[in-house]
């Protein structure tokens, strides 16, 4: 995720954990973060500066403690409102608690809601170090700030909601003494060391890893846990629960990973744990941030997907056993794509949504990923998907309707038939924490002090990013090079801080040559060599982890803040310094390639590609009167502090309910209950099959022509027409050229063409024309009309047959095509179709025209009919099967019949969710003939 690593950015061997033990103790200075939502046990930070509203001239103190989440907000006298009374109010409007939620059940009640809401994340909030038999050490994890933000607001009071939180333990580690000596210098060794730590204020090295390390030769190493494995106990685990429980996230249930087979076994060993995110941090996150990868023999990616699965598996089965009827849960990013339709293959009704941290890009790079039908079905299996912005929500339809053939437009998708909403919500932050934090931690004022001391008489340039190559951290350099020698009065004037904290990209961790840490540190040395002095260097590096407070008195101090990121799904850097700023008011440059630039209008806008562009808007933002940057920064804070981390929470949630309860998602289709049709179909001596062909007995294919039915279903329908018992009928839309040529060998099949124009009777070599009375005048119409369109749609062939007629675009471009079969359809409809009795389909990738007086429906109709209805007479097993829009007028037939419930089954062929009239569903074609082979296989053994 793209979201700032604040506030928990100290390095996990800072002395500073957050929670020890079992009794949370929380170290005052460092964990700012425990403070509004503070937890029974958790002590708080107190927080004595003055708040900005406070030291604003004529504001009026509207609570003696800031933390106090009960405060209200002051109420403002009736003057006309001036940009400060607005800026008071809204520092304090967003630091008090917004008034908590009316219940979701109360607002939806069509949805039979039980409160409860199960957040999926991929970690919890926590690093975990173990020792076996005692108590886990738990500290802060940082990233994803505000995500972890949005799970203590949902386990606070201010809202209805019953949190429970479901993530990976992540990669648990042993305690400090069950490491190698290795391990004891730097955790993260297995990983990527951190660089010895300096300090931002002294500039003096901290680097406790200098000390040497005793060594007893009499003694054999230790073997390294991390690569021999850590065993946890059920006990160990059981622990860990109970310890989770208590924290301001709410309910943390942790995800244990590991091969163990299907029983959480009494023991679970931990190893290469790293292995679990592999998948999404070297294929997912580069792909998605627009990089793509050489080839490989892809032996490594197809281990790594495989470990993806069970991930995404392990979570479902997780929640599984946590989920009561009514809860709904909330699936978080690209770690866990999969979840949302392995839980819906398991739970049908459950309603889940998705939201994507990361950006979305273009269909081009998607289909690049060998798995790209997977991970996008995967997240299809979600009522709602949301975005941090309107251009990754619109790559994401756009894909599934160009590698899934799936309609959308910009409000979702049609996936198998069931509709899925696409949103966008850009995230926020906690601005009333952050405020605190950022003005009320102890000892920050002193810290500020200090670095402008450090830096006095220069402006100061403030960068802080992860060190991956998205972050645009070369560019910003290059650009503050160019700046220099562009604008030569402000050399030895500007001081640019560049803070990067270690890369959380798997692939780039691992890079042995560190590429972009060396290209970096060489565009320091070349900024410094040529403009720096002996004592002065204008950019100053420093490759660490910062404290929260050195990170918000550094976003305080700042004079410039500056953004060049070259993909980020959001941002959350850059409205922490909007909150950070809110006494200086200096500008923020901003990438346009940030999710963030599209909420920040009032930030001057970059693209980081343009260094020339990058250096004007510096010396622009440098140059700023005053008055103009306290105007731009009022309007950057309003939309800061009213677009929190709680509001995004709850209108993801709201909008998520209404698109629930619009969709009835309680009538879902349940899957064909096939020990209850073969006990029917056993009992019964009149039995009467429909099938359609596309979609129902083959796959849908891009040339129809090549859609050929297989030996199976050949066979399958042989058999089956075989039974003097049995009727058997392929109902379709094609011709009877086809029908003819691909089943008319088979003498016992009854066929019907073109949507019911044709039928040829079981035993009869002749067809039946249905339509021979209508006036086919209406034909040549059509030809013009899909004419017009086929010469304009690259791709696009017209299907004639007898009666019907089809224009296809499986071939062309599938969104133009679509675009264009609205079009032609909306021709058809206010020309031809209000001429002549005739309707106008849209199918699969195609649209279809014949006479209304006969469909599918009608033949359904008659072929129970000549049974007759009366007891004795009807048919007593009745099996329809279809999966489009045209197959609906069929089970639409059947219900119209009093026939006995058990003795009627009509089968969509498609998602649960998908809305129609069949009473039940199978997912594919090889289903159909998985269950029509049971069939006939168990009336064998009778
Ligand atoms: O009704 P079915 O069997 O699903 O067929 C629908 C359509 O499928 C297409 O593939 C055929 O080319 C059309 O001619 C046909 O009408």
């Amino acid at each position: 995720m793209s979201e700032s690593e604040s506030p928990a950015q100290m390095p996990d061997d800072q002395p500073n954990p957050v929670l020890v033990g079992p009794g949370l103790k929380a170290l005052k200075n460092e964990a700012y973060t425990e403070a509004t939502n503070a937890t029974p046990g958790v002590e708080k930070i107190s927080s004595e500066a003055p708040s900005y509203f406070n030291t604003l001239p004529g504001a009026k103190a509207a609570t003696t403690d800031p933390s106090d989440t009960k405060s209200q907000p002051v109420q403002t006298t009736g003057r006309a409102s001036s940009g400060m009374d607005l800026l008071r109010r809204l520092s304090l409007t967003s630091d008090s608690p917004m008034s908590p939620d009316i219940d979701p059940r109360a607002q939806h009640p069509g949805l039979r809601l039980s409160g409860r809401l199960i957040s999926a994340a991929f970690c919890i909030p926590y690093k975990l170090n173990f020792r076996s038999g005692s108590d886990w050490t738990l500290k802060s994890r940082s990233g994803t700030s505000a995500l972890f933000d949005s799970f203590a607001y949902l386990a606070s009071d201010e809202t209805s909601w019953s949190h429970t939180l479901v993530g990976w333990t992540g990669e648990v580690e042993p305690d400090v003494d069950m490491k190698s000596p290795l391990q004891q210098i730097h955790p993260n060794s297995s990983v990527n060391a951190p660089p010895a730590p300096t300090n931002l204020v002294a500039n003096q090295p901290l680097n406790k890893a200098a000390a040497p390390v005793p060594v007893d030769g009499t003694k054999k190493p230790p073997a390294h846990p991390l690569v021999e494995g850590i065993s946890v106990t059920q006990q160990d685990r059981e622990r860990l629960d109970e310890q989770l429980s208590s924290g301001r996230h709410g309910r943390v249930l942790p995800v244990w990973l590991s091969d163990a087979s299907e029983e959480p076994e009494e023991t679970i060993l931990l190893k290469d744990q790293g292995r679990w995110r592999r998948y999404s941090e070297r294929e997912l996150y580069p792909l998605l941030h627009y990089k793509q990868h050489g080839p490989t023999d892809g032996r490594s990616e197809r281990r790594w997907w495989a470990d993806y699965v069970r991930l995404n598996q392990l979570f479902a089965d997780r929640i599984v056993q946590e989920y009561q009827e009514g809860d709904v849960v909330w699936v978080h990013d690209y770690h866990l794509f999969l979840l949302p339709s392995l839980l819906r293959q398991r739970i049908p009704n459950i309603y889940v949504g998705f939201f994507l941290h990361s950006p979305f890009p273009s269909s081009e790079f998607i289909r690049c990923l060998a798995k790209r039908k997977e991970i996008l079905e995967g997240v299809l299996g979600a009522n709602m998907i949301g975005f941090q912005t309107f251009s990754y929500s619109r790559h994401f339809t756009s894909c599934c309707t160009r590698v899934l053939g799936f309609e959308s437009n910009s409000a979702g998708v049609d996936a198998y038939g069931a509709h899925v909403a696409v949103d966008v919500f850009p995230i926020g932050i906690d601005a009333r924490s952050i405020q605190k934090a950022a003005f009320g931690a102890p000892d920050i004022e002193k810290t500020v002090l200090g670095i402008r001391k450090l830096y006095a008489g220069k402006k100061i340039i403030v960068g802080r990013d992860r060190l991956d190559s998205v972050r645009g951290v070369a560019q910003k350099l290059q650009a503050f090079e160019i700046f220099l020698e562009r604008y030569p009065e402000w050399r030895d004037k500007v001081v640019l801080i560049q803070v990067t904290s270690p890369t959380s990209v798997e692939e780039e961790k691992e890079d042995p040559d560190n590429k972009i840490a060396g290209q970096i540190s060489n565009l320091v040395s070349t900024i410094n060599g040529r403009f720096g002095s002996l004592s002065f260097s204008p950019v100053q590096y420093y490759p660490q982890y910062l404290s929260p407070r050195e990170y918000f008195a550094l976003l305080r101090v700042a004079d410039v803040g500056l953004i060049t990121t070259v993909r980020d799904g959001m941002n959350t850097t850059s409205l922490e310094y909007i909150v950070c700023q809110q006494t200086n008011h200096s500008p923020l440059i901003l990438s346009e390639f940030s999710g963030t630039a599209g909420t920040l209008p009032s930030a001057i806008h970059i693209n980081p590609w343009d260094m020339v562009g990058v250096a004007g808007a510096i010396n622009q933002a440098l140059n700023m009167p005053a008055e103009q940057r306290k105007e731009q920064h009022l309007k950057l804070y309003k939309h800061v502090v009213t677009n929190t981390v709680s509001m995004w929470s709850r209108q993801y949630l709201n909008r998520l309910l209404t698109n629930l309860s619009s969709f009835d998602q309680s009538v879902a289709t349940p899957a064909l209950d096939r020990a209850k049709l073969m006990k029917q179909y056993r009992k019964a001596r009149r039995r009467l099959f429909m099938f359609d062909y596309d979609g129902t007995l083959t796959p849908i294919v891009k040339d129809p022509q090549a859609a050929i039915p297989s030996d199976r279903v050949l066979r399958t329908l042989k058999s089956l027409s075989a039974d003097p018992r049995n009727a058997v009928w392929i109902i379709s839309g094609r011709d009877q050229a086809f029908l003819d040529e691909w089943m008319g060998h088979i003498p016992e099949l009854g066929l019907s063409a073109e949507h019911g124009c044709f039928i040829r009777k079981p035993g009869s070599e002749d067809w039946e024309n249905l339509a021979e009375s209508s006036n086919m005048g209406w034909q040549k119409e059509v030809v013009d009309v899909f004419q017009h369109y086929t010469e304009r749609t690259q791709g696009s062939f017209i299907e004639r047959k007898r009666v019907a007629l089809t224009w296809h675009y499986r071939r062309a471009d599938p969104e133009y095509g679509a675009f264009q079969a609205r079009e032609c359809r909306k021709a058809l409809e206010d020309t031809v179709a209000k001429r002549w009795d005739v309707e106008v389909m849209a199918g699969k990738a195609n649209l279809e025209v014949r006479p209304t007086f006969v469909n599918k429906g009608f033949i359904a109709t008659r072929l129970v009919n000549e049974y007759g209805t009366a007891p004795g007479k009807a048919p007593e097993f009745i099996l329809c099967l279809g999966d489009d829009f045209t197959d609906e007028d069929m089970f639409r037939a059947l219900k119209k019949f009093d026939l006995p419930r058990d003795h009627v089954y009509s089968v969509t062929v498609g998602a649960s969710s998908k809305q129609t009239d069949a009473s039940w569903h199978l997912l594919e074609p090889a289903d159909v003939i998985g269950s029509i082979q049971m069939l006939f296989s168990a009336n064998q053994d009778h």
